[in-house]
């Protein structure tokens, strides 16, 4: 058994990043932006009014004071001379100010009379100009890589970018193993059972940025796992759920290496997932999980998602870790790291008192899993402890 962070090493050590390819802005939502993103113009490109009112040197505004409207400015169309003394000019949000003036005073704070302004008694003292590249200048930068968020996504349009160069999206090839399983929506027969962490899985791997794959449901016949194994040719990583222990159905390990999979380790000092194995597969990585529905989600959010990240040339690193005081003891750790199934608040933290890696509805209750070091003593409430977020 190696340890969880040397299994991860392996798994790093078992995919490169996946290279960039130019999307159009509207699908990078998401993406991982590869080159830095590079603003193409200064925003907003002109001195823009922030309200409606009139446009006026700031110079001549007290109380009182009366002024010639001479024309208008609205987004989108600028007042096409200087103002001189004695003038203001209509003027809109968005509207470029016109040369000469420098302060805008809101309509709130002016009579109007005819073609004449004159000026309330009370009147806001701020300018309300938005300076020529107020927002951003030409040349300013997004750094890569990032993960673009629908605000980056406005800035970038803001900053006149059509396409982004963006990494390629992992694809991975998901393949259940057994006779006993069925898919959401089918008959299962007397001894059969839903394949659920197939779909947990796919869901996990496709918001960490995978095109995610689901293949038919490998049968525990050699054959079978050989025909299915044959559809993943163009993944760049193959999970395999289920049949990854020492029964006599277990047939993962033997036909992957079979088929060239050169194993890079089998079983891990952790808890849930202990019999979890990687290799290489031609070009493409191969992780087989445990099948026990918590075992492989929890393996997916510990090792799936780190290398998804690193394919997506993010950097290479586990999952992050937080730290919350316990409200109740703990007993003393074993031999395998523990990722127990928590709940946390602002309150503290809470591990359920059912940790058996069948347990999906205990799973679906947590929001956390508290990790207990190997060998970890016992501990009171209120001590410090480790968890994920999920
Ligand atoms: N004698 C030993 N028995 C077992 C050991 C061991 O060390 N010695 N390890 C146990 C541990 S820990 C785990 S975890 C499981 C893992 O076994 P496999 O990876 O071979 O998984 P299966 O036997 O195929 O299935 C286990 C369990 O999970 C269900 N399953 C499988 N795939 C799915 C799926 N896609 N969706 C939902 N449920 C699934 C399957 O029906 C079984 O109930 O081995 C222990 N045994
Ligand atoms: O490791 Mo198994 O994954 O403990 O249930």
């Amino acid at each position: 058994m190696i340890s969880v962070d040397a299994a991860l090493a392996h798994l790093f050590s078992l995919t490169r990043p996946l290279g960039p390819e130019t999307v159009p802005l509207r699908e990078a939502a998401g993406r991982v932006l590869l080159h830095d993103a590079v603003a193409r113009r200064d925003q907003p490109p002109f001195a823009a009014s922030a309200m409606d009112g009139y446009a006026v040197q700031d110079a001549e505004v007290r109380p009182g004071a009366r002024f010639t409207v001479v024309g208008e400015a609205a987004a989108g169309h600028r007042f096409d001379r200087a103002i001189t003394p004695g003038e203001a000019v209509r003027i809109f949000t968005g509207a470029p100010i016109p040369d000469g003036a420098d302060r805008i005073v809101i309509q709130e704070d002016v009579c109007v009379d005819g073609s004449s302004i004159t000026l309330g008694d009370a009147l806001d003292s701020k300018a309300y100009v938005r300076p020529a590249g107020a927002d951003f200048r030409i040349g300013d930068r997004l750094p890569a890589p990032r993960t673009l968020t629908p605000q980056d996504i406005a800035l970038l349009a803001s900053m006149n970018i059509a396409e982004v160069v963006v990494s390629r999206r992992p694809v991975v090839a998901l393949i259940s193993t057994g006779d006993e399983l069925v898919l959401p929506g089918e008959d299962p027969g007397p001894d059969q059972i839903i394949a659920s962490n197939t779909f947990g899985l796919h869901a996990l791997l496709t918001s960490a940025g995978a095109r995610a794959r689901i293949l038919p449901i490998a049968r525990d016949t050699r054959d079978h796992l050989k025909q299915v194994f044959a559809l993943a040719a163009d993944a760049d990583l193959i999970v395999t759920i289920g049949g990854a222990s020492v029964g006599d159905h277990d047939l993962v390990g033997d036909v992957a290496q079979s088929l060239g999979m050169e194993q890079s380790f089998y079983r891990i000092a952790m808890r849930p997932g202990k019999p979890l194995m990687a290799g290489r597969m031609g070009d493409a990585a191969m992780v087989g999980l445990p099948g026990n529905p918590v075992s492989a989600m929890v393996c997916g959010r510990i090792f799936l998602v780190p290398l998804i990240r690193a394919m997506l040339t993010l950097p290479a690193e586990p999952a992050p870790r937080e730290t919350a005081r316990l409200t109740a003891p703990l007993g003393p750790n074993g031999r395998r790291e523990h990722y127990m199934r928590a709940t946390v608040g602002p309150e503290g933290i809470s591990s359920f008192d059912r940790q058996d890696s069948a347990l999906l509805s205990v799973l679906q209750q947590a929001n956390a899993l508290l990790v207990r070091a190997v060998n970890d003593p016992a501990r009171e409430a209120g001590e410090e402890v480790e968890f994920i977020r999920l």
